[in-house]
């Protein structure tokens, strides 16, 4: 079948005066990863949950597996799997007797042992759900919802919180529903997670798709020269001396030092030669170029010039 996995046009949600979400329009592929990239309060949690058929949309359409959330659920419940933000299992319920149990509603489940060894909560199966950490409650709430080997994973922030080691469990699983040929969806103001784990981003702000692509699309792949100096330096008489086309992304003080980041409309330009010009440039002007490094543009790099604002949280 060659039906999206999630279909949403120009969706609108609002709570009171609020309008959370505003005309979004996107779609996601069967097979791939895709993030819901947003800062907080993006409209990236409303989305989902209409998804998911948990809250009704005022405005727009969306189709789930090419089926209607909220008329077809009962039709739909058996195929998807929701990790929602928080809750989901009952504070007294023991981990592995909850998997097991959920386990037990569908006909060709993953085997929950394996399972909770392969998220690291093996040792935590006879926890109740209100003693598990944060971090644990998150991964059994996971477990809970690839259980039943559905077809299309939600999974709305599905690290925040977590150490680096069970972020990497995650991640892990992640690409394992993807290689398997589960559509996963999920939300996240982690750019390093959208970057890493994507197929396809969607960058949402204030209620709207601002930008869409593949990672690679977004960033475009360009490279950027990054320094910092003790005092601030003359960057335009820098970028005369670089080759056409070569732009200054950023000059700012930060605390007591100056930092810049160099780039060029053309990602072919910036090869070892820019390179060596900006340091002999700095050579000849006798500044230090401290933290001298070339870097890849990121997600946040898009979501700054896109916005004006930082995606991270303050
Ligand atoms: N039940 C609700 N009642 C009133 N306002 C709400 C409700 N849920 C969300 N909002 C508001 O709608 C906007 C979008 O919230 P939403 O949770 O969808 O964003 P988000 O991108 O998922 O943010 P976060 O990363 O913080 O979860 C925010 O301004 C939020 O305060």
């Amino acid at each position: 079948m060659d039906t999206a996995a999630v279909e949403v046009v120009d969706l609108v949600k609002r709570y009171g005066t609020t309008t959370a979400v505003s005309g979004l329009t996107f779609s996601a592929r069967r097979g791939a990863v895709t993030a819901l990239l947003g800062p907080n309060g993006a409209g990236k949690t409303s989305t989902i949950e209409i998804c998911e058929g948990f809250r009704r949309a005022d405005g727009g359409r969306v189709r789930v597996l090419g089926l209607d959330p909220v008329a077809d659920a009962g039709a739909l419940k058996p195929r998807v799997g929701v990790m929602p933000q928080s809750g989901g299992v009952p504070t007294g319920a023991r981990a592995g007797e909850w998997l097991r149990l959920m386990a037990s509603f569908h006909a060709r489940p993953v085997d929950p042992g394996l399972l909770l060894e392969r998220l690291g909560l093996t040792s935590a199966a006879r926890t109740p759900f209100r003693r598990l950490s944060g971090g644990q409650q998150q991964r059994l709430s996971l477990a809970c919802a690839v259980v039943g080997r559905p077809e299309l994973v939600f999974l709305d922030e599905p690290t925040a919180g977590l150490d680096p080691q069970a972020r990497m469990a995650t991640w892990d699983l992640v690409s394992a529903l993807r290689a398997a040929g589960v559509a996963v969806i999920l939300t996240t103001h982690h750019m390093e997670e959208a970057e890493r784990l994507s197929d396809h981003v969607v960058i949402i702000d204030r209620g709207a798709v601002v930008a869409e692509g593949t990672p690679a699309e977004l960033t475009g792949s360009r490279r950027e020269v990054c320094f910092s100096t003790a005092a601030p330096v003359d960057a335009d008489a820098l970028l005369s001396t670089l080759p056409p086309g070569s732009r200054v992304g950023s000059a700012r003080a930060a605390g007591d030092r100056h930092e810049y980041v160099i780039g060029t409309e053309d990602p072919e330009q910036l090869g070892p030669e820019f390179l060596a010009t900006v340091t002999a440039w700095c050579a000849s002007t006798g500044v230090l170029a401290e933290d001298l490094r070339v870097r890849r543009r990121t997600l946040e790099d898009v979501f700054l010039e896109l916005t004006g604002r930082e995606l991270r949280e303050s």
